[in-house]
């Protein structure tokens, strides 16, 4: 046949290509739930695989009408949806990277990305409210039916490209630069399949499993909830956006959709373990949720142990890695954590992949005891940063136990010790180890020495500079509702019952939340706002 004939270009079904590898399950049970999703007018709605597919072919035609080529970007915004699924893997069809952001993004951050990203076309759900996409952006809408194209992308020129093959972009992902300019992580197919391939392995999912995921679409975590679901013929719960605020009506929508499975950032459990621990005991009695999958940030042992009792029959699962890799590592911990643990395992890397510590001198670490940074080896690395290839330059490096071969490895920038176990221990970023009074500190053991005082229920640490102060250590706590406030005298004595002075926290501060970044993470650059104004 002419390749260069009239059809897009598509990938062979023999290669790794993301729509391929998820929808495979529409030809093996095209009957099964695939989606789980809150129905428009109230109640919920089904779509199967059969439907998924068929809605990805719809959006696919669509999108292989416009002359579009392998590699040209399409900014899909959206919620996570059945929909937004669809739109993804029609992408995935035709080799058109897709960058995943939320309606929540302010307008000057979606401009630096389209900047950035030089996006074909710019696709929103069909409520979706966002106005002055500039040309020669493209833009459409996504709903039940298929795309709707509103302003068609501008002529790009003949089509170059014969195939999709495995390295091509599968999505870029970007994530908020420390320099303010957004960085775009580029993800082959090739990489995220070789990932959710290795985490198939562990045959955690069966097909009756539901997966309640509450990531916004924009973070990678909400992309593996997608693929971790349909990769095992099981059904994607989306948790809508205003059912997350609330804790009453989150775990009102879980017992509703019969979620067996519950995959979130550490600290969405907190307003709920504090506000709702009833509810929470009496979904855990009820034994339908079987699982609970975390990833983003270290979870506090102590908030850990308290989700646990109340899910005592779930298993809890650590996910571990920077969108560079996807993730890395997926780790069973157990369920009561022991008592003494004040580090999580992050275990070892799922099959295909290799973490290697390296120690601050070059060697590795192959020995209980010392830290060292975490080196990814993996087919999961990514593509590198969009347009940037001399920060790409400083993450891939040649592999330092290998330099001559020519291959990369990821430097991760976080710190980890081996256990007896052989298990990985999680020791926090290299740049969140501090310096006080020219001690190295581990902002994570200050933590969770405070969050251990009897009544405080959160605890995150931070050296801040008041004004012109010198640097001091701060701690930020949340307390239980049924206990009165702590008195920062009594927490500064129980910590140092334990800890050397310079890691007694200077300043408590007692708050009802922390702030979190968009994705859901503790957002450690924003709590010098929280320092009360000087007296
Ligand atoms: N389980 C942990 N314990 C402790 N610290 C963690 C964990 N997971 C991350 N981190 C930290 O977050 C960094 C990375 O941040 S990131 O690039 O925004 N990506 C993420 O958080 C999300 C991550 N890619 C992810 C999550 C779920 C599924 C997939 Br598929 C991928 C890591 O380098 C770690 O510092």
């Amino acid at each position: 046949m002419n390749p260069f004939g009239p059809r897009p270009p598509r990938a062979h079904a023999s290669v790794d290509n993301l729509r391929t590898y998820l929808l495979a399950g529409a030809a093996t049970a095209p009957h099964r739930p695939a989606v789980i999703q809150a129905a428009p007018g109230g109640g919920l709605e089904t779509l199967t695989y059969g439907e998924l597919a068929e809605r990805t072919d719809a959006c696919a035609e669509t999108l292989g009408a416009l002359g579009l080529d392998v590699g040209d970007r399409v900014l899909i915004e959206s919620d996570t949806s059945a929909d937004a699924i669809a739109a993804l893997l029609a992408c995935a069809t035709l080799g058109l990277p897709f960058v995943p952001v939320t309606p929540q993004l302010p307008d000057e951050r979606l401009r630096a990305i389209i900047d950035g990203a030089e996006p074909a076309l710019h696709l929103q759900a069909e409520g979706g409210r966002r106005t002055g996409i500039p040309a020669p952006v493209g833009t459409g809408r996504i709903g039940p039916a298929g795309l709707t194209i509103e302003r068609p992308p501008a002529p790009r020129g003949p089509r170059r490209r014969r195939t999709v093959t495995p390295v091509d972009t599968a999505y870029i992902i970007f994530t908020s630069g420390t320099t303010g300019r957004p960085k775009g992580v580029a993800m082959s197919h090739r990489g995220v399949v070789s990932f959710l391939r290795g985490v198939r392995t562990y045959s955690i999912l069966t097909p009756d499993d539901r997966v309640a995921g509450t990531a916004p679409l924009q973070f990678d975590f909400a992309l593996f909830d997608i693929g971790f679901a349909l990769s095992h013929g099981a059904a994607l719960i989306p948790v809508p956006h205003d059912r997350l605020s609330w804790p009453r009506r989150f775990l009102a929508f879980l017992r509703e959709t019969g979620a067996t499975r519950i995959n979130a950032v550490p600290s969405l459990w907190r307003p709920v373990l504090r506000h709702e621990p009833g509810m929470l005991a009496e979904l855990g009695r009820s034994e339908t949720v079987r699982g609970v999958l975390f990833s983003g940030e270290a979870f506090p042992p102590d908030e850990l142990r308290r989700l646990q009792e109340l899910l005592p029959t779930a298993q809890f699962l650590n996910l571990y890695g920077p969108t560079e890799v996807m993730a890395i590592s997926l780790t069973r911990l157990p369920n009561p954590l022991p008592p003494d643990a004040v580090r999580l395992s992050i275990g070892s890397a799922v099959p295909g992949a290799e973490m290697t510590l390296i120690a601050a001198d070059g060697r590795i670490v192959d020995e209980p005891g010392p830290v060292g940074e975490i080196h990814l080896r993996s087919t999961s690395l990514f593509s590198g940063y969009w347009n940037d290839p001399e920060t790409t330059r400083t993450t891939l490096v040649p592999d330092p136990l290998d330099p001559a071969s020519g291959r990369l490895v990821l430097k991760t920038g976080d710190l980890a010790s081996l256990g007896p176990d052989g298990d990985l221990y999680f020791h926090g970023r290299a740049d969140s180890q501090v310096q006080i009074r020219g001690n190295r500190v581990e902002l994570g053991e200050v933590e969770g020495r405070v969050a251990a005082f009897p009544g405080i229920t959160g605890a995150v640490a931070a050296v801040l500079a008041h004004d012109d102060d010198e640097p001091r250590l701060h701690a930020f706590v949340t307390h239980s509702t049924r206990a009165s406030a702590p008195d920062p005298k009594d927490v500064a004595a129980f910590v140092r019952t334990v800890l050397p002075a310079y890691m007694v926290p200077h300043h408590l501060h007692v708050v009802d939340t922390f702030p979190l970044t968009p994705n859901g993470k503790v957002d450690r650059a924003a709590l010098g706002a929280l320092l009360p104004p000087r007296p």
